[in-house]
């Protein structure tokens, strides 16, 4: 797998990831939603250096100019719900990006610390022959995104799959390293210390999903 981590040069990128972790601003869930989303566009940016382009010309009012144009059909597909804010985030950059949405969730049996991942709701366009981008912000165990690639995989073969994560653990990188094909781009904007006995990322932020939706029941 090709590891790109973004925040090893210092950029705004350091300043969004400072916000969203920062339990001082954690009550105001429009800026952690919004800075989600800047962080998705700053990803969206860096992870176009890796696409491919097609030459074209353009007419301005003076004269013409050739340029380049996105010529891969990128779909963008989160997993609900915290990946929400950062497809939002990507989407302002991929204009013609098609989407998917995908349900998982922690599904605890025994009311205790073990959990498998329940992956249900799922509502994507065609990713066969096409660059599939893969968004959650948290990657933590790895258990999410490696059942819900394994899902998407039954509906056909990408192109390419890059999957974009705002903070990994090194336990949740070394899980899709083991689960997901070499090919894959993996791109992160920050990479933390280690797991909680709950499997919660630290530092981390806490949970992304009730940070930027509220609590649930
Ligand atoms: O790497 P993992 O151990 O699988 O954990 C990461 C998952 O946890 C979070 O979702 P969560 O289950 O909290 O759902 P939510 O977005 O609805 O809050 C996050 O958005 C990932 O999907
Ligand atoms: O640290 C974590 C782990 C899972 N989900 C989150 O939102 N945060
Ligand atoms: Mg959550």
């Amino acid at each position: 797998m090709q590891i790109h981590h973004l925040s090893e040069t210092n950029s705004v990128l350091n300043h969004f990831l400072g916000q969203i972790r920062n339990v001082n601003v954690h009550n105001d869930s429009m800026r952690f939603r919004r800075n989600i989303e800047r962080i998705g566009e700053i990803m969206a940016y860096e992870l176009s250096k890796n696409l491919h382009y097609k030459e074209v010309e353009i007419q301005t009012p003076l004269g013409t100019k050739k340029t380049s144009e996105i010529k891969d059909q990128l779909v963008l597909c989160s997993i609900l719900r915290a990946g929400l804010t950062l497809h939002m985030g990507f989407l302002n950059y991929f204009d013609s990006a098609q989407n998917g949405f995908v349900s998982a969730y922690r599904h605890h049996p025994n009311n205790d610390d073990y959990f498998d991942i329940l992956v249900e709701y799922q509502a994507i366009a065609d990713i066969n022959d096409n660059y599939l981008l893969l968004l959650d912000p948290m990657l933590a165990t790895g258990q999410s995104i490696v059942a819900v690639f394994n899902k998407l995989m039954e509906r056909g073969t990408p192109k390419e799959i890059h999957i974009a994560v705002i903070i990994a653990a090194p336990e949740g990188i070394a899980y899709l390293e083991k689960h997901l094909p070499d090919s894959c781009h993996l791109w992160i904007a920050s990479i933390d210390e280690k797991l909680n006995e709950h499997s919660y990322i630290v530092p981390g932020l806490g949970d992304a999903g009730d940070l930027a939706y509220g609590n649930k029941l």
